[in-house]
């Protein structure tokens, strides 16, 4: 990185070893130089790396030494072997060492052994299958963090779009009962601090999406904007945070309409995800905001259809890596976040 750098390694979990985690975390670190990468460890079963990709690795046991051993070999943090590996097929035993892995990983951070978490993609479905009961790896990571779920806020980021899911991973049909104005307001507040703080945005433009077509249509069309969003965005407004809405899902994407905003506030997943990757797939970030830790993600799964293919992009893990290393330089060196 030019000028200021992170002080310490960064962590990137390999996520699901049967997916393309392990793979674009090498490709990553190939690509090193040309994107100005900080230092970073891979963490998980380094035989997952190893049997896929001839680049160099070296096992370390600890943080000592990763940030020189990085020039010339990817720095692997090896947990366990998890048995027998093939690709696009996950086992309990590749869940179990993801799971380890961001453990570890959030562990390492939470005591600044490393300057940020970026977590590599895991099955949900092989995550459950070995009794893991949060819905995704936010919630989790909120909890270890000593952080209520609805204060760790999901966010999508990527050069001249952010986007926050309000509600996550749920049914739609309990998005209407879930959606509450408590939980508009309360995660408001914490888009408008991380974009503060971490992003140089003095005052933060939101706007909020209606959840029915056409922000309800004065009511014809459904009655949650009237009755859920319009007080949750009274209040965020008389707390002195600027938003817009509820607008009309559809023409908020627009970009001429977008462009108007630092973050779209969406009512559920795909309201905010959809259109998200349709326009960053290769370079969008998720970030969780309102944790004590720095933390981010590629924007996409295990991609088990793919994996040893030779056809998973390590664009979204590099964009990850680059902002988590950004932030964590801006946070040590009280940098006044570019904007
Ligand atoms: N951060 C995380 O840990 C995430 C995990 N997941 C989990 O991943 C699993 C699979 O989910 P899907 O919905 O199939 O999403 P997915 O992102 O794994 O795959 C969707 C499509 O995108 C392609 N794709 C994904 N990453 C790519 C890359 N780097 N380069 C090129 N193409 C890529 C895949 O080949 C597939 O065609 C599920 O268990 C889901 O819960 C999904 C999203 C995020
Ligand atoms: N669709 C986003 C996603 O699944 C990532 O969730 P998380 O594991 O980062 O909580």
């Amino acid at each position: 990185m030019s000028g200021l750098s992170p002080r310490r390694p960064l962590a990137v979990t390999m996520g699901d070893p049967a997916g393309v985690g392990p793979e674009v975390a090498a490709h990553a670190w190939a690509l090193r130089r040309e994107h100005d990468l900080p230092p970073f460890v891979a963490i998980g079963d380094a035989a997952a790396i190893e049997s896929q990709w001839e680049g160099p690795v070296r096992r370390v046991s600890d943080m000592d030494g990763v940030a020189e051993i990085f020039h010339d070999a990817l720095p692997v943090l090896h947990l366990e072997e998890s048995g027998p590996l093939t690709l696009g097929q996950p086992t309990p035993a590749g869940a179990t060492c993801a799971l380890h892995a961001l453990e570890t990983g959030i562990g390492l951070t939470r005591t600044q052994a490393t300057s940020a978490l970026v977590t590599g993609p895991v099955s949900k479905h092989a995550l459950h299958g070995i009794g893991y009961t949060h819905p995704g790896q936010t919630e989790f990571i909120a909890e270890r963090c000593g952080v209520t779920a609805t204060n760790a806020v999901m966010m999508l980021a990527a050069p001249g779009l952010r986007v926050v899911p309000l509600t996550v991973h749920i049914p739609l049909a309990a998005v209407p009962e879930q959606l509450t104005a408590e939980i508009i307001v309360a995660k408001a507040r914490i888009v408008a601090r991380g974009l503060r703080r971490d992003f140089g945005i003095a005052s933060p433009r939101l706007a909020i999406a209606g959840l029915n077509p056409h922000a309800g249509e004065n009511g014809q069309l459904g009655s949650e904007e009237a009755e859920i969003m319009a007080p949750a965005i009274a209040q965020i407004a008389a707390e002195g945070i600027i938003i817009d809405g509820p607008l009309a899902a559809d023409s908020l994407f627009a970009p001429d309409v977008r462009k108007h905003y630092d973050a779209l506030l969406c009512g559920y997943h795909d309201q905010a995800l959809a259109p998200f990757k349709a326009l960053h797939f290769h370079d969008g970030v998720n970030l969780t905001l309102g944790l004590p830790i720095i933390r981010t993600s590629p924007d996409h799964g295990t991609a088990f259809n793919i994996a040893g293919s030779g056809r998973a992009d390590p664009g979204p893990t590099i964009a990850a890596i680059q902002l988590a290393g950004k932030l964590a330089t801006n946070r040590e060196h009280s940098v006044a976040p570019a904007k």
